[in-house]
């Protein structure tokens, strides 16, 4: 495909999804339907769809419409890009412009891609740091892997990588993370990756695992694993005897390969937890804020009603999540959120309704500490 053709393709596939459609469902429809379209033109229009719908607020500005083809437009003038030379409508390319495709330089929160009503609370959460973090979430997240400790060492992981033509170098969130800073799409044909020596998980969801009290003997239940991202990274960093609970268990069906492949013991619960736990995670669903690098069409999905019933199901699972810990045991709650609403504060409110808890630890990261945004609590039952 020509780099025109490329961005007619990616303009198709935003207006579908402007449409309400999901990003990633319309890409892979697309790329079935494609068979012309390589891996390399595969990956390019994903990555400017992508792009566009990170930046759609000051793309839609600068290309004149709040459409696939003004998404387009303003990212190429948001790159320094004439896109006359590339809307000439020959061949597969977009349309020549038009008076329609005027646009003009966003100004306050869309020049920061933060919708409105969100802006405010952000800024009063975050203070000084919210324009950096704002910023940090219009571009793409780094790849990052964590060295699997139950099969080899980070340095023998890098060594590994590396010889599959994978370069990585140790992060400092946490003492398993390796940033990828060449080949990351080589990385799940990778050996290291099949056989289990790295796993694809962000730095900060390792830094919140590396921060769990975690010990030999320990019963540990995550109470909403997922596809199980966390209850591997702590099988992997103590012999506990790790349970994997979710209110949809469908989302735990790879858990059983994963920890196969990974070398450490998940049993997946089929229904509600029974008996009493050292250690429960709930890493519970929130409004994805500190991950909207990586899926940046919850930014713009998030009302205000959402988020309210985010908090509720929050509320929630604190209490349930918390019954299962035994006394003197921890609870840990965590989200891949920024926003107080959905975190101090739901941790201030669970500590007025209950006096078993004391709260010891907290951890905040946010995209400028260089992972997604993630927040812990971490407390001891002490009745
Ligand atoms: C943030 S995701 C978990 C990610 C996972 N821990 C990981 O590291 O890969 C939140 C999960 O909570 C589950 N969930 C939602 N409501 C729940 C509830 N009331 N009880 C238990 N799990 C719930 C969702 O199905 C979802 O899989």
């Amino acid at each position: 495909m020509t780099p025109a053709a490329r961005l007619s393709a990616a303009i198709e596939i935003l207006d579908r999804v402007l449409a309400g459609a999901p990003a990633e469902q319309v890409l892979t429809n697309w790329a079935r339907a494609s068979r012309f379209a390589g891996s390399g033109d595969r990956h390019a229009v994903r990555d400017l769809v992508y792009d566009a719908l990170r930046c759609r607020r000051s793309f839609a500005a600068l290309g004149g419409a709040e459409t696939g083809r003004g998404l387009i437009l303003g990212g190429l003038r948001s790159a320094g890009v004439e896109p006359e030379t590339l809307f000439t409508g020959e061949g597969h390319a977009p349309a020549p412009l038009s008076s329609a495709d005027i646009g003009q330089a966003p100004t306050g929160f869309a020049a920061l891609d933060i919708p409105d009503w969100l802006a405010s609370q952000m800024q009063q959460d975050m203070g000084d740091a919210f324009e950096a973090v704002a910023e940090a979430l219009r571009h793409r997240a780094p790849v990052f892997l964590r060295a699997n400790l139950a099969r080899g060492s980070r340095d023998s992981a890098r060594e590994a990588l590396a010889e599959a033509g994978i370069e990585a170098e140790p992060h400092p969130l946490s003492p398993t993370a390796l940033l990828v800073t060449a080949g990351a799409r080589r990385v799940s044909a990778s050996e290291p990756y099949t056989g289990g020596l790295v796993e694809l998980q962000d730095a900060a969801s390792q830094a919140v695992v590396d921060a769990l009290p975690l010990a030999d003997g320990m019963r540990v239940l995550d109470y909403c694993a997922g596809g199980g991202g966390k209850s591997l990274a702590m099988a992997a960093r103590a012999r506990v005897k790790l349970f994997a609970h979710d209110s949809d268990p469908r989302r735990m069906r790879d858990l059983p390969a994963r920890a196969k492949r990974a070398g450490v013991k998940v049993e997946v619960l089929p229904g509600a937890p029974s008996g009493l736990f050292d250690l429960v995670l709930a890493d519970a669903p929130c409004s994805g804020s500190g991950s909207w690098r990586r899926a940046p069409e919850g930014k713009w999905a998030l009302t205000p009603e959402r988020l309210q019933d985010l908090r509720n199901i929050q509320s929630e699972i604190l209490d349930k999540a918390s019954a299962l810990v035994q006394p003197r045991g921890w609870f840990a709650y965590a989200t891949c959120s920024l926003l107080n609403a959905e975190n101090r504060d739901q941790i201030d409110a669970f500590l007025a309704r209950t006096d078993k808890w004391s709260l010891q630890r907290e951890l905040r990261l946010t995209p400028i500490d260089g992972a997604d945004g993630f927040y812990l609590a971490l407390l001891q039952r002490i009745t």
